[in-house]
């Protein structure tokens, strides 16, 4: 999609980049409520997102202005059910697929990512109180695979990538670095992770491995051994009460840092997936040593060795969820909670988590070392290499 949408090309306010956002039908909104919030999001608050829109300044580019474009139609008319455009019909073929790339995310869902998109976009321009995190330090970062806010005493970092299952790709594990150290700088008191879309996250891209730099494999895997060393090292040291609201399926070393958050809550569709043997590489994310110690060794043996998936009940009873919570009132039982636990001295939290942490400290950073070195090894297998060519022949699937 990328490419196609580069041709499409114009400044901001141009008549073909109008064409783009504002072809979205506006009138007659299909909600339920007018005043309800929904994630958060009122329709009220869902409108005035819709004329901030309209004042900014800087072209966001076009990849941003199809995500904006394919939110405001999830949101008012829920999924692309229209015929595709065909394919000499660049424009609203382009359009067709951003919307349909968002599969069934419900409308408030939607709602809520196209009023964190607009704001995160507003607030780079230096024009709102949902202050993009970022920007704290006088940089104004903006994150091309998460959306970063602050609000209400809380950063969330928020998974971007809804139409690859937030897979993380190399770009977006140093994303994720930079938002983790931003929030540890900023005011706030809590940091949220999760997911946008219907997944929290399908782990590593796998795409990931098909990039051979220069060096090759061997290049290959010692540069990615270094990422995932800083990647690990940013929830070790994270200095405040960190959060992950996990909103669906989660996989791989997206499951194994949970070992490293504060507190873990999940909607009871989420899942609980490493299948690191499956795919010929080995445990990460401190896991080797916070599973154990938390679900004791048989039960992190299951997880960790043989690919056992964990419903959300099973893994809330092993430790490695703290709560979970209804699919229908999830997001709102959860938020409360946090802006709740968000007007708590923000110091003693603080506090309190590094004395928690602070006797690990040491010991985690060294399973991180020598789980680094197992997997750089790992990534040159031929057991690595077919698991990961089986993926994208199409033959494997979790
Ligand atoms: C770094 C440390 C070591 C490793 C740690 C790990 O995390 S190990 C764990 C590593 N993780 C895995 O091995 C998970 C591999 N993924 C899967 O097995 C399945 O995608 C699924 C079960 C997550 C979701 O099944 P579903 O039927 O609900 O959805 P769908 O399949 O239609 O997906 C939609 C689109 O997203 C794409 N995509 C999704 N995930 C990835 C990914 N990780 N990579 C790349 N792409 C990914 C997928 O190709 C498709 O793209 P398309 O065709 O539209 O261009």
């Amino acid at each position: 999609m990328a490419a196609v949408a580069l041709k499409l090309s114009a400044p901001w306010r141009s008549v073909r980049l109008r064409s783009l956002v504002r072809f979205s039908p506006v009138p007659s909104l299909k909600f339920h409520t007018t005043a309800s919030p929904m994630m958060g999001v009122t329709v009220e608050q869902f409108e005035q997102a819709k004329g901030k829109l309209s004042t900014l300044k800087n072209d966001p580019g076009n990849e941003v202005k199809l995500k904006i474009y394919a939110l405001f139609k999830q949101a008012t008319q829920g999924p692309c059910n229209t015929p595709k455009p065909g394919m000499l019909d660049f424009v609203n073929k382009v359009k067709w697929d951003a919307w349909k790339s968002l599969g069934s995310i419900p409308q408030d869902e939607a709602r809520q990512q196209y009023c964190d998109l607009v704001g995160s976009l507003v607030a780079a321009e230096g024009g709102s109180s949902a202050q993009v995190a970022a920007e704290a330090a006088g940089s104004s970062t903006t994150y091309q695979t998460l959306l970063v806010t602050t609000e209400d005493d809380i950063t969330t970092i928020k998974l971007n990538r809804p139409a690859k299952k937030n897979a993380i790709t190399t770009e977006m594990y140093n994303e994720i670095i930079a938002a983790l150290e931003q929030a540890a700088k900023d005011d706030s008191v809590l940091t949220v992770f999760t997911g946008a879309g219907d997944f929290y996250c399908s782990g590593n891209d796998l795409t990931n491995f098909t990039k051979i730099p220069e060096g090759g494999v061997e290049a290959m895997a010692k540069q990615g051994g270094e990422l995932l060393r800083k990647y690990v090292k940013a929830y070790i040291d994270f200095p405040k009460p960190l959060i992950a609201v996990v909103n669906g399926p989660a996989v791989g070393v997206s499951v194994t840092v949970l070992g490293l958050f504060d507190l873990v809550y999940a909607t009871e569709r989420a899942t609980f997936h490493t299948p690191f043997s499956q795919l010929g590489q080995s445990a990460e994310g401190c896991s080797s040593y916070t599973f154990p110690k938390m679900m004791g060794n048989a039960k992190a043996s299951e997880m960790l060795l043989f690919n056992k998936k964990l419903t959300a009940v099973q893994a809330c009873e092993l430790g490695l969820v703290t709560e979970v919570f209804p699919d229908s009132s999830f997001q709102s039982e959860v938020w409360t909670r946090l802006k709740a636990y968000a007007k708590l001295p923000p110091n003693s939290l603080a506090l309190s988590k590094q004395l928690i942490r602070s006797m690990e400290k040491e010991r985690l950073h060294a399973v991180n070392d020598a789980e680094v070195e197992r997997l750089v090894e790992r990534w040159m297998s031929d057991e690595c290499f077919n698991a990961v060519m089986s993926f994208f022949q199409a033959k494997a699937k979790l």
